[in-house]
Parts: C-alpha cells; structure tokens; sequence
C-alpha cells in the first residue's frame, strides 16, 4: 500500500504509516505519554510527567493552547511550502529546537546521545541540558555539524559557570541558555511521595562529574566517592542569589548569542533584553516549578508585542502537536521547544523514538500550516488565530 499523503514535499511522507500497520510510536501526544508510562518505572515517569503543586498550570498551559482557534484560509496555491525559519544565523528545517531535559537516562540508557543522533538526522537543535546524562563532549560527539545549544544553570561557583560556558563553546555549542525560573526546585508532590529525584542517585550530573573544576572542589574523585560528589552537586548547581545583574557575568564570558529561558512577566522581558540577552523563551518549566503561575501562551501573548521583534522569541510548555507550533508561532513565537513529549518518545524506543518523534511533529505542523493557507513561516501572524471561550 502506498502512504496515506501523496503530496510533494520533503516531510510529507514522516508521519504516515502504509495502511494496516500501527507505527511503532505512538503519533498522538497522549498515547505516547501513556506507552511510556507502561515501561517505565513509577519513579522515572513521575519525574518527568510531575509538576508543581497540584498540577493547576501544567493543565492550564493546554487549556490555554486549545482556546487559539487557528482561521485558516482558503483559496489560495498550497502546493509549495516552505518551513525554514532562521536563528541567530543557522537556517533550521522547522522552527523547533528540542528542549533541554535533564536525567534522560531515566528513559533510555542512550539518553542524550539518542537524542543527539535523532535531533542531527533531523537538523533539529538539541538545546543540552546542564543536567545531561552523558559529558556534552560525548553528546556532541554524536552530531557531527548539527546544531547544539548548552542550558545552563547558574551555579553557585562563578569558577564552575565559566568552565561549563567554555566546555560548550569547545564542542560546537552555538547558543547558551541560562535558566533562571528554578533558582531552586519546585515542590514536586509526585516526586516527594515517591521520595525520588534522579540526582540524588547520581543521574543527571555528568556534565559535573567531567568538570574540571567540579572535580577540585571535592576531596576524593566521583569514582571513589559518589555520595559525596553528589552531595556537592546539590550544594552548588543552583545559586537562588543569581540576579540580572549577574548575568552580565555570563554574558561577558561568550560571544555565542544568550538567551534566558523561563521569561513569563513582560518587564523581565524587557529587562532581559536591557541586560544584552539575544533571545528569549517564554515557558513555565511546562508547570513544574510554580502551581498556579500564568499559562506560558498567556504570558506568551503579552510578551511578543513588548519584544515587538527586537530578539527572537521562544516558546515551550505545553506543545504536543504540529498544531500548537502554528498557534505559537501565529503568537510571535520564532521557534518552539519540545519538551515532555521528548523524554517520551525516548523512553518507547530511543533514537528511532525520538527520530519519529520529530518527523511527525514536522508533518504535522506542514499539514496545518498549509491547510491554513500559509506556504512560508512569515505567513503565520496574529490574523491567522483568535481566543475562544474559556
Ligand atoms: C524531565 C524533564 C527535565 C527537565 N530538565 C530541564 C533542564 O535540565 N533544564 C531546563 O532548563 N529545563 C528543563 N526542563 C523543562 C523543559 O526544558 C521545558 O521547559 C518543559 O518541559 C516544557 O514543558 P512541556 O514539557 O510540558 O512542553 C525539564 C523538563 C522535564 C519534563
Ligand atoms: C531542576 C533540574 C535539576 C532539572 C529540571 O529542570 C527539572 O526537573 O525540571
């Protein structure tokens, strides 16, 4: 049997499974998330699936995605399409990065070196989180040219901020995310109840344990001592002191482009961009540090107008479909972040996961934006939406 969409186009065959074989990965969000539920264990799953409090905005940031109505428009030549966006430079396939997700290795042995492998088959910016499961030297190792980010987490040692800045730079990083909305970590029920977190076992600290500096500040090596390595880690990888002011500090320590990632109110965006930053991404944390904060397309909706296109802007929390990338972009969005759905499709089946992964997310955003009438990512603007009823 033949595909389902015979249309040209570069993606168009990605999602589409010959007639009478499920794809081995689910394609729906939700049946995704729940595949991965039935294989992994309760601890991993609760970390990733958790949010803060009793999960009010991890719901409101669907809720508010499913209220923009997309108008699309007829009549007019759909037959081309063309869905590059570019970043700081760097001419992407889509406009869509894979989000910086800490402890993959909860998912998958391979973790971010499958994620690596997938996200360079597709073009697709890894953004590396600082919470890697490998060294980012590995990671990058298994991308060639493709595109990477480093995220980092301001840490309480200036000493270890710049050594992690300097590592990404060596390995091809071309942008630098700073974090700054898990000053501290969240209070995390499903995670407390289980009396889990992966860094407590040593998961998701190897870009600390490859440091250098890391490494002198401990008495014995990791290798003799993990406990107290861990123990370590938790004393310095966050810095609740780090304020605008300190991220002058970064900033004078690369000349990649900086974004600030976990901007929600409209004067930190006006800050971040009086403080030098390149870009910023507007995301809750997908709901998993403050119970009840503001839906991040909300708070999406009110920042794109006051950055008024001065730097990109980029979103995530809450996009699962190719739908949600129209709705954000449609919003002044110059690219989305991948998230939950990642760590998912990982779990179910590693790099051909998350490489599937990406595909149908692609051909699923194609087919919206060209049923929308729209043949060029300029073409998605705030005509093309409006808000429904709550
Ligand atoms: C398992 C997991 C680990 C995460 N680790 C990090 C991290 O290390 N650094 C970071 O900036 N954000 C981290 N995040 C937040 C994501 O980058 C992103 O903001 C969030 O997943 C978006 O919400 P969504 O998954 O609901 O779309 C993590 C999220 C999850 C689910
Ligand atoms: C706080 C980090 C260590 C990881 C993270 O960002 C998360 O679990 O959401």
């Amino acid at each position: 049997m033949g595909s389902l969409l015979e249309a040209p186009g570069p993606h168009r065959q990605a999602a589409i499974y010959v007639a009478g074989t499920a794809p081995a990965v689910p394609v729906d969000a939700d049946r995704l998330r729940a595949a991965a539920q039935a294989m992994l264990s309760p601890e991993a799953f609760a970390y990733a699936d958790g949010a803060a409090g009793r999960g009010t905005t991890r719901r409101a940031n669907r809720h508010a995605l499913d209220r923009w109505q997309i108008r699309p428009r007829v009549g007019r030549d759909i037959t081309g399409g063309d869905m590059r966006a570019t970043l700081f430079g760097r001419t992407l396939p889509v406009p869509m990065l894979l989000a910086p997700l800490g402890a993959l290795e909860l998912a998958h042995p391979h973790a971010d070196l499958a994620v690596a492998r997938a996200a360079a088959g597709a073009g697709v910016p890894m953004i590396v989180s600082s919470q890697a499961s490998f060294a980012m030297e590995r990671i990058a190792g298994e991308m060639a040219d493709a595109p990477r980010w480093f995220q980092l987490y301001p840490s309480r040692s200036a000493a270890l901020v710049e050594s992690l800045v300097t590592r990404a730079e060596a390995c091809g990083c071309e942008a630098i995310v700073v974090t700054l909305d898990t000053p501290t970590l969240g209070w995390r029920p499903d995670d407390l109840d289980l009396g889990h977190l992966p860094f407590f076992f040593g998961k998701g600290i190897a870009n600390y344990l490859s440091d250098p500096v890391f490494r002198a500040l401990l008495d014995r090596p990791p290798e003799e001592d993990l406990p107290a390595a861990v123990r370590m880690f938790l004393g310095v990888f966050a810095n609740p002191g780090f304020t605008w002011a300190k991220l002058a500090g970064v900033r004078a320590l690369t000349r990649l482009p900086l974004l600030v990632k976990g901007v929600t109110h409209p004067d930190d965006a006006r800050r971040a961009i009086d403080h030098g930053v390149d870009g910023i991404i507007v995301s809750n944390h997908g709901g998993r540090q403050i119970d009840g904060a503001v839906p991040a397309v909300t708070a999406l909706d009110e920042i794109a107008p006051v950055v008024a296109g001065q730097v990109p802007v980029l979103f995530d929390s809450g996009i699962r479909g190719g739908t949600d990338i129209f709705r954000a972009l449609a919003l002044g969005a110059n690219g989305v972040l991948i998230g939950r759905p990642l760590f998912h499709a990982l779990a179910v089946a590693g790099e051909a996961g998350v490489a599937a992964l990406i595909a149908n997310l692609i051909a699923e955003f194609d087919l919206t934006m060209r049923l929308a009438g729209c043949t060029a990512i300029a073409e998605i603007d705030r005509n093309m939406i409006r808000r429904g009823e709550p």
